[in-house]
């Protein structure tokens, strides 16, 4: 501003606002406002505090939990430098804890956390942190309203708090599949507007006891072995998965076994829709309608490269499209995909799909279903004598079992948001919307941007 317009108007302040820029980032940015008097420049900060005091939904004050270990263990640096500056130019106070050891975030909120005092909790960390954020908030949520998490039909009560992922791990799914990039700025400011996306949890049972929650990906076979191969390689970072992909591609792997599952048969769409879940898609969600419409359990038997349930697409930079490209984030429901043992060479072509616009599940030896619940028995353990067997010191006969070609229909693991379930028979079910996101779905890309989407101030 010239000399000369600065003396007509002295008195100034600044707003600061949401920008959208390219591939659904988001950016601060600024614009400052320049009066001649001092009054009226007060009134108009005033009225713009008041106008944002008046958002209830944006939150004030936050328990952020940092790994300092996921990913690049670039967590606390990432906070630091990027989010809190914009945690703190939004006025929201934050409680910090780095975290010491794997499931100190989970056990605080489980147990100690002083929950009223916040409007929601930020994780900086990958799936894993979130999946402990998600365990802490669930299990906590259960007590406090007298729910026992080991009954695998039981109604679970929805938690009140929103969670922000700030990403910093190696897949980070959750945060792509929900805001569409990762990126910690973009995420930081989804959180200050105040943003909400409900989500599904699956829980999942052995035995009617309680195992663990799964948002995104739960995978028996291909997955499992990845993901418990790359386990023993955290040292490489985010390329032991690569590492560990192209070994078990190799390996082959076949496991024979029965899945049984509950179809969601009704207007919900399929797995087949050339349709995404995006931002505003609401569910006008009626369980006990929907119920009516339910047909009977169907089962499946046979030999599996792969069993994948994804609640939700598990789209990731390494397959912008995810596992299930139609999967919703909200709906109830997960996507269970089957794939049948075949050539390596048609495996390699389902895989690589994910990369494509191609349909990976346009080839004979795939199936998937849309279903509310499922289950899986391993054929090898198909009584309760033979899974006590197994667990009670047998693992030295399984995994010498796992690791030999001859025996590959024996055991595999399933990864259950990027962490081993200790058994292979499992009971899953869906709980729609048990929690929420500092998020809002991923944005269609408007063509013309700005009159689609005024700007929106800090
Ligand atoms: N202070 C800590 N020391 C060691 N492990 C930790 C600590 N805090 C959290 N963890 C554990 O680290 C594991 C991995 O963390 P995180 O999910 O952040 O990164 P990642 O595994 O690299 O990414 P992704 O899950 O996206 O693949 C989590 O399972 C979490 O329980
Ligand atoms: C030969 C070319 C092959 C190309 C194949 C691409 C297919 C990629 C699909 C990726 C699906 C990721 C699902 C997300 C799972 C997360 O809950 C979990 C925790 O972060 N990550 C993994 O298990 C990490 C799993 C990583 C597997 C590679
Ligand atoms: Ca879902």
């Amino acid at each position: 501003m010239s000399q000369k317009l600065t003396e007509a108007y002295p008195y100034a302040f600044t707003v600061s606002y949401v920008e959208r820029a390219r591939q659904h980032r988001w950016r601060c940015s600024d614009v400052t406002f320049h009066c001649s008097e001092w009054a009226l420049c007060q009134q108009w900060v005033q009225t713009i505090r008041e106008q944002l005091t008046a958002l209830t939904s944006r939150p004030k004050h936050l328990l952020v939990y940092i790994n300092p270990y996921g990913g690049k263990q670039q967590g606390k640096c990432i906070y630091e430098q990027k989010v809190a500056p914009l945690f703190a130019c939004a006025s929201i106070s934050t409680d910090v804890i780095v975290t010491e050891h794997a499931n100190h975030a989970r056990d605080h909120l489980k147990t100690e956390a002083e929950l009223k005092k916040y409007d929601g909790v930020v994780c900086v960390g990958g799936d894993g942190m979130f999946s402990e954020i998600v365990h802490g908030l669930v299990s906590r949520t259960q007590r406090d309203n007298g729910v026992d998490q080991n009954s695998p039909e039981e109604k679970l009560v929805p938690c009140t708090l929103r969670i922000g992922i700030i990403p910093a791990g190696s897949t980070d799914c959750i945060c792509y599949a929900t805001v569409g990039i990762n990126d910690p700025v973009t995420s930081a400011l989804h959180v200050i507007v105040g943003d909400s996306q409900p989500m599904d949890v699956c829980s999942v049972h052995h035995n009617n006891t309680f195992l663990r929650y799964s948002v995104s990906l739960l995978g028996y076979g291909f997955y499992g072995d990845v993901l418990a191969d790359s386990e023993r390689k955290r040292w490489m970072g985010p390329a032991r998965y690569d590492f560990s992909g192209f070994k078990k591609f190799l390996t082959h792997h076949h496991y024979e076994g029965a899945v049984s599952f509950l179809p969601a048969t009704d207007t919900l769409g399929t797995p087949r829709d050339k349709t995404r879940c995006r931002a505003g898609y609401v569910i006008l969600y009626a369980y006990n309608l929907l119920c009516k419409y339910e047909v009977g359990w169907g089962v499946v038997r046979g030999k599996f490269l792969a069993i994948n349930a994804a609640s939700m697409s598990c789209a990731c930079p390494r397959s912008p499209k995810g596992l299930s490209p139609a999967a919703h984030l909200a709906d109830g429901t997960t996507d269970l995909i089957l794939v049948r043992k075949c050539s390596r060479f048609n495996f390699l072509r389902h895989l690589l799909r994910h990369t494509s616009k191609d349909d990976q599940f346009d080839m004979t030896f795939v199936e998937v279903h849309r279903v509310r619940r499922f289950r899986f028995t391993p054929r090898h353990c198909q009584n309760d004598s033979e899974l006590d067997l197994r667990e009670n010191g047998k693992q030295l006969f399984s995994q010498i079992c796992r690791d030999h070609p001859a025996c590959s229909s024996a055991y595999s693991s399933w990864n259950c948001d990027g962490e081993i379930l200790p058994h292979a028979a499992i009971e899953v079910g869906v709980h729609c919307q048990l929690i929420k996101l500092f998020a809002r779905g991923i944005e269609e890309q408007p063509l013309f941007e700005d009159l689609a989407n005024p700007p929106c101030a800090l």
